[in-house]
């Protein structure tokens, strides 16, 4: 008898709330499950333990737990869990981010790393994002000189998918307008806590309708992909000289090892890898960064103050003569604490992407078996009084001054875009997206809210997802602010 309590006491897992048969604790997620969770740890602490109908999960809301699992033990942490959204909609695991943990997966982030999302290759995009940029800006004007009401939601949306399409794609999105939908369905679906995932003897009932909801996008974006897959391998969306998008990188090394320094693993670029990862590219970067910007700007028109302050910054950095350029981002250290402190408030990926355990573990004393499902709760640790002090909601920019938290993954105070080996690959290219588009949203004009509007009214109400939106459209009226003659 004694031998088997000792058994149990180092068996001893996470504290949580009791499950109850069959569905766990799935119910008390909520349709906010960043919230809903975030109550559950209050009362069970930063490492709490649920069932997620037969799935056991670790739920990670501090600081601390979430160095522990992200880079301490990182290694045990490294994988995704298969779930039926990636074996539908990444043509069976076939690209990046919801691939289980291994060589193939390694290599293709390598594969990535170096041909797609290198500083170099984001850099060599800049005229690019210019042009999309500046178009907006042009529309935008339009609005101004009618006095009319922004979508902005809308227009930021559009912009950034505009600019991912062109770069990843070669296409602007008007050639192909349904494919946004098409990746917002994918990203919804790829978020969705799915019944079928966690108690799988219902998957064949498909209670909530997303497995039929699954078949039918993966083969529309299938369609789309070929199509523009075709049009590149017959030279027939060349118009004139062009530079090269990712599908052509990636059609140029077809039937090449994808990391030619591991021919222990060697895996041959197909046709199959070109549509998953292109498809990974696509989602990864047409919600997050636009909800991102979406948020700040909500932020930017509740707090005229903060507004104020980025304005004077690019008045004194850009000047009031002139749009901004890439080269100046880098200068406006005003603008990179409102995007930190925008993303404290509202990660865009408020549970990360989930993560898999790969092997029995005892972290601080509680086991933690093979194949746990565990969620880090970013946005919690952005809301936790222990570590911002007792003015956690408020949007407070200058909270960063004269310190170092860094939001790529060094600081687990901060983030939004995980760590370790699984973080974010993209961050680069979704930082120089969001900053930019920011500053010269806010250097060319001036905004208001739209008549009766008060600041305290911004309707501020999530919509969750993998990527997290407002719920709602923001809207806001713009005022052309630069001298006429610059453009
Ligand atoms: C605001 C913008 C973005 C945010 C907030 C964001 C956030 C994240 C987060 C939280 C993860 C999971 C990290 C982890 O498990 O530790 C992730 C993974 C990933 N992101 Fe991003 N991301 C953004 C933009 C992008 C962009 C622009 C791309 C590429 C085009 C990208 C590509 C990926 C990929 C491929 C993964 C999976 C990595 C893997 O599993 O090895 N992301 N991102």
């Amino acid at each position: 008898a004694a031998k088997i309590r000792r058994n149990n006491g180092r068996r001893k897992l996470p504290p949580g709330p009791t499950p109850l048969p069959v569905i766990g604790n799935l119910h008390q997620l909520t349709t906010l499950p960043h919230r809903g969770l975030q109550s559950l740890s209050k009362k069970y602490g930063p490492i709490m333990s649920l069932r997620l109908g037969q799935v056991p999960a670790v739920v990670v809301s501090s600081p601390e737990a979430a160095e522990l699992f992200l880079k301490t033990f990182d290694t045990t942490f490294a994988s995704r869990p298969r779930v039926q959204s990636s074996e539908y909609m990444s043509y069976g695991t076939k690209g990046m981010a919801f691939t289980e943990y291994g060589p193939y997966w390694r290599n293709v982030r390598k594969l990535c790393t170096l041909q797609l999302l290198s500083a170099l290759k984001i850099e060599s995009f800049a005229a690019l994002r210019r042009e999309d940029v500046a178009s907006v800006v042009e529309s935008l004007r339009a609005s101004a000189a009618a006095r009319e009401v922004v979508d902005i939601s809308r227009k930021i949306g559009e912009l950034i998918a505009d600019m991912s399409c062109r770069m990843i794609l070669g296409i602007s999105l008007e050639d192909r307008n349904h494919l946004k939908e098409l990746v917002h369905e994918a990203m919804f679906l790829s978020g969705a806590f799915n019944l079928s995932d966690y108690v799988p003897y219902l998957a064949p009932l498909d209670l909530q309708g997303y497995t039929r909801r699954m078949k039918k996008n993966s083969e529309a974006i299938d369609r789309v992909l070929e199509e523009i897959i075709t049009e590149h391998e017959r030279g027939t969306s060349e118009k004139g000289h062009r530079q090269k998008d990712f599908v052509d990188v990636l059609l140029s090394l077809v039937n090449q090892p994808m990391n030619p320094q591991d021919l222990e693993h060697l895996y041959i670029i197909d046709r199959t890898n070109i549509k998953a990862i292109l498809l990974d590219m696509v989602a990864a970067s047409f919600d997050t960064s636009a909800a991102l910007i979406e948020w700040t700007f909500s932020e930017l028109l509740k707090h005229p103050r903060v507004m104020n302050n980025l304005q004077r910054e690019l008045e004194r950095v850009v000047g009031m003569d002139k749009m901004v350029e890439e080269q100046d981002l880098e200068k406006l250290d005003y603008l990179d604490m409102v995007v930190k402190e925008s993303f404290r408030l509202h990660p865009v990926a408020p549970l990360l992407v989930p993560r898999e355990s790969m092997e029995d573990i005892t972290i601080e004393g509680y086991f933690i078996p093979k194949k746990s499902r565990i969620i880090v709760n970013a946005w919690t640790i952005g809301r936790d009084p222990n570590v911002w002090s007792e003015n956690v909601e408020e949007f407070l920019p200058e909270r960063f001054v004269d310190k170092n938290i860094d939001l790529r993954g060094h600081d687990f105070r901060l983030l939004p875009f995980g760590s370790g080996r699984r973080g974010c690959p993209g961050v680069h290219l979704g930082l120089v997206n969001i900053r930019l588009v920011l500053a010269q949203l806010v250097h060319c004009f001036s905004w208001e809210l739209p008549n009766g509007v008060e600041t305290k009214d911004v309707d501020m109400s999530e919509k969750f997802g993998l990527s997290m939106g407002r719920a709602n459209q923001l809207l806001a009226k713009p005022t052309y602010r630069l001298l006429a003659k610059t453009m």
